[in-house]
């Protein structure tokens, strides 16, 4: 799937001037609140029609203002997951996912199961929407979307609505979503967590205009994303695979730069997960530290140094990804940080999820 946007809008107050790609995977539309991600996602869905520009997906044509096309919304094949779920409140859960199905003419009983397994709501089917709570909603929301088949779905801040904890039960259904099915996402969030776990690749949108978009590993290290992110949310992700679960409790996991501990870590050893590595929980040494004890030290190369709103940011080279590291002006020059000069990272702490290259947040490991 490769869908191509590039598309201009004036409304009374804002103008919307976005171009960019959006390859297999979960895109994720990411900016703050108002910049206009909303409103791509109308103009993909047709929900809105752009003043000027081209929509295409996978060579067809959805709008183009040239020559006035317009394909509804109804024919473009899209699933639309809300902030609230909005179910039909008088049909039950197992209506309301073949609802969606009636639309594509699909009634696919082992397409019907699978999903439903896969979004553990099977225990819901006879019931009506107001016994649900917002998570079990959500999830039959985004069965509902599933269910009719789309080329591409559509989800604008799915998880907004919901509390932490709701977020987190419905966030694995999503990373098996984009593991297990392959459909591809385009994924609406102001929310950098979600974000780091989720994204494959990343579109990034200041007002009205793509200021960034790339795979999400090397979005997220950009320095440049910075002023967007803030301190607390700067950082960089990396992949990892599980080697092995050791008796003292901690798990063992190799990175394309060395070993690192966590936590006892649920899932089972040469599992790919995804670490997420705030730029403020690095420190840099020029030695290796012995008798520290942080038990993450990795060895890296200083790529560059950016001076940014949030103070000094680092990029390092960890055999081939990319990790962001927040220090002083002051340690910046007392160690004299240059491009190429060999460093050790020690890593106060990581947050991990389930899937290959990107960032995470879910167990939210504090390292010893
Ligand atoms: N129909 C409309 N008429 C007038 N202005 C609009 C309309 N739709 C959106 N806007 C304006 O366009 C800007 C972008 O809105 P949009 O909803 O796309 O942003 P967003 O990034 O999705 O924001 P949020 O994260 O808060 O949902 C806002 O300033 C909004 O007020």
């Amino acid at each position: 799937m490769m869908l191509s946007v590039a598309i201009r809008h004036h409304f009374p107050t804002f103008t919307l001037d976005a171009a960019f790609e959006a390859p297999p995977g979960v895109t994720a539309l990411f900016g703050r609140s108002g910049s206009g991600k909303t409103s791509i996602v109308n103009a993909v869905a047709g929900l809105m029609r752009p003043d000027a520009g081209r929509i295409e997906m996978d060579g067809r044509l959805l709008s183009d203002s040239g020559t006035g096309h317009f394909l509804p919304p109804h024919r473009r094949g899209m699933g639309y997951v809300f902030q609230e779920a909005r179910l039909f409140p008088h049909l039950t859960v197992r209506q309301n996912l073949l609802y969606g199905g009636w639309f594509s003419g699909r009634r696919d009983r082992a397409g019907f199961s699978r999903i439903v397994e896969m979004l553990g709501i099977g225990h819901l089917l006879t019931r009506r929407p107001v016994a649900l709570s917002g998570g079990e909603r959500q999830r039959v929301a985004l069965g509902r979307a599933i269910l009719s088949d789309p080329r591409l779905l559509l989800m604008d801040e799915p998880l907004a609505a919901l509390d932490e904890a709701r977020k987190a039960e419905i966030l694995p259904y999503l990373e098996r979503l984009r593991d297990e099915t392959g459909l591809p996402i385009l994924y609406v969030s102001h929310a950098p967590a979600e974000i780091a776990r989720l994204a494959t690749n990343i579109v990034l949108v200041e007002g009205g205009r793509v200021i960034g978009a790339g795979p999400a590993a090397r979005i997220l290290s950009d320095p440049a994303i910075a002023p967007v992110l803030g301190l607390r949310e700067t950082g960089a992700i990396i992949t990892a695979r599980i080697e092995a679960h050791e008796a003292d409790g901690l798990t063992r996991l190799g990175t394309a730069t060395g070993t690192i501990f966590l936590p006892h870590v649920e899932a089972p050893p040469r599992s790919v997960m995804r670490l997420r590595i705030l730029a403020q929980d690095v420190m840099i040494a020029l030695d290796r530290p012995e008798r520290i004890s942080a038990l993450n030290v990795l060895p890296a190369v200083v790529r560059d140094l950016t001076e940014t709103d949030i103070g000094m940011l680092v990029r390092l080279d960890a055999g081939g990804e990319a990790m962001l590291a927040r220090i002083t002006r002051r340690s910046a020059s007392a160690l004299a940080l240059e491009p190429g000069k060999p460093v050790h990272a020690v890593l106060k702490a990581v947050s991990l999820a389930p899937g290959s290259i990107g960032g995470a947040e879910s167990g939210g490991s504090t390292l010893p």
